[in-house]
């Protein structure tokens, strides 16, 4: 069963003289894991923020979960209702996310529990334990974001969308700060909770060689338009790689997942 469907939607940035997509449609199956490729600034952040609602549609139609997200852009108690509503089926890991000064680890993951508890107490705190255990960062707990460097703080804003337990969640870039090893054990831990819940994870990825091995499909972006779908196999040839990245690439083929190898000009 699709629980996103996304039919030829076109985002605009305020103020921006283009959409930074245009005409994109896609579907994703509950508990799959699709990944966004595409040079920098195609569209994977803009499309991931209207996945989120976080930015509106200029035109198309967009269902995640239950309902068309459009619906959510009004005001009121009632529009903040459906907020909750909709923050307990889509969390975003943001690229760069806000942080607020003087908020210690423990407290901002615990930001992640507000769409299900108004006054969040100890069964709260128990899932706020569990996310940063699971992302090994008991001992961050009391310290302060601004304390961390760039990798922590990364699996600190996984741990908050993941304390969220949303249905969906959007990942902005999840291992970009990452070294091989904690990017390895992140994305582990997000395909055995997607395995373990039925979660349903889109991320926006720049490393293809990762993104083959984790992931059941991938979109492919150029200029903000949907250039290729399917396989990691079919989408990530050197031929392809070459032509919309503008780069010198090998592609290997190993257990059916291609490895992309950067090749020196000369
Ligand atoms: N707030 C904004 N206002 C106007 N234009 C924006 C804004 N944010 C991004 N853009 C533009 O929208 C386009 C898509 O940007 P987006 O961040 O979605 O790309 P991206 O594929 O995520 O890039 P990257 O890989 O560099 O993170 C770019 O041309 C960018 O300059």
């Amino acid at each position: 069963m699709a629980i996103i469907e996304c039919e030829d939607i076109t985002v605009r940035h305020p103020h921006a003289p283009t959409p930074a997509v245009s005409g994109l449609s896609t579907f994703v199956e509950q508990g799959e894991w699709l990944n966004i490729v595409g040079p920098n600034g195609c569209g994977k952040s803009t499309l991931l923020h209207a996945f989120a609602q976080v930015l509106s549609l200029e035109s198309g139609r967009l269902k995640m979960g239950e309902g068309d997200v459009e619906k959510h852009f009004a005001f009121g108690l009632k529009a903040a209702k459906q907020r909750r509503f909709f923050a307990r089926t889509v969390a975003l890991m943001p690229q760069n996310p806000t942080i607020p000064a003087g908020l210690s680890v423990f407290d901002y993951v615990l930001l992640g529990r507000h769409p299900h508890s108004y006054a969040p107490g100890r069964a709260d705190d128990e899932i706020v334990k569990r996310c940063l255990a699971d992302l090994k960062l008991e001992h961050f707990s009391d310290r302060g974001l601004d304390e961390l460097s760039g990798g922590e703080r990364q699996r600190v804003s996984l741990a908050r969308a993941l304390a969220q337990e949303p249905r969906i969640v959007l990942l902005d870039e999840p291992t970009s700060a990452l070294d091989i090893g904690h990017a390895q054990e992140t994305l582990e831990l997000i395909d055995a909770i997607r395995h373990r819940l039925g979660l349903t994870v889109i991320a926006a990825m720049h490393d293809l060689t990762l993104t083959a091995q984790y992931g059941d499909r991938v979109l492919m972006m150029n200029g903000g338009r949907k250039v290729f779908e399917g396989t990691a196999a079919e989408v990530l040839t050197a031929q392809r790689i070459s032509e919309i990245y503008d780069a010198r690439v090998i592609v290997e083929v190993i257990d059916g997942r291609p490895v992309v190898i950067p090749q020196r000009s000369h």
